[in-house]
């Protein structure tokens, strides 16, 4: 497992083996251990599976507040998306600023989005299956999401107003600026 960093420190790239065969391959996509090693100690306690039929199909960008604030670890098992990570932890030095990758079936990279940051992805292929684990349960009181063309985010989407592909709350979800609550940034998170 390879574990890179990311231009916010708290969020990690996961790259786990993957052994190739005459059968086809055979990886440890997930390893309490190996992750605690690297600092990443974390309990898990709902594994999440997402299709999305269509290129351009956007989910988020999504959180759960405090105290069903959720980590999430992120996997793409058919297809591709651009994944996005916002850090929403008001007092962070990166207040605003994502974190944005590639991360596909074919590159087999993983990303850790840690509590108090929104996350979304865009599909880059037909047919794209995420998978993720999650260390908080869903909590439909304190799922909140910010709306994912926010000029002030500055996000690069590979799709425009015109051809995303969106949820009907996705479509009317607040500004950052507008959001009632947030995160506090600690040090420690
Ligand atoms: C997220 C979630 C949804 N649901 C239900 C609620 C709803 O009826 C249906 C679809 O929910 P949503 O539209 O919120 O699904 P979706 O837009 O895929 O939401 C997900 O987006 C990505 C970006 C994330 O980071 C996730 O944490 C989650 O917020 O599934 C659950 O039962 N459990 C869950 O954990």
């Amino acid at each position: 497992m390879e574990i890179e960093a990311t231009e916010i420190a708290d969020v990690k790239i996961l790259k786990p083996a993957k052994f190739g065969d005459e059968r086809g391959f055979f990886s440890e996509v997930w390893n309490a251990r190996t992750l605690k090693e690297a600092g990443l100690e974390i309990d898990f306690v709902q594994d999440n599976h997402a299709y999305s039929a269509a290129v351009g199909v956007l989910r988020g960008l999504h959180y759960q507040l405090d105290p069903k604030a959720q980590g999430k670890l992120v996997r793409v098992v058919r297809g591709a998306v651009l994944d996005v990570v916002v850090d929403i932890r008001v007092g962070s030095p990166n207040f605003g600023q994502s974190v944005i990758v590639e991360i596909s079936a074919e590159n087999w990279r993983q990303i850790w989005v840690p509590p108090g940051f929104a996350h979304g992805y865009c599909t880059l292929e037909p047919d794209t299956e995420l998978l993720y684990k999650v260390t908080e349960y869903y909590s439909p009181e304190h799922d909140c999401g910010i709306f994912w063309n926010d000029p002030e985010l500055k996000i690069n989407w590979p799709v425009s107003e015109e051809n995303v592909i969106l949820s009907e709350k996705d479509k009317n979800l607040p500004l950052l600026k507008d959001q009632p609550r947030l995160f506090e940034f600690k040090e420690t998170r």
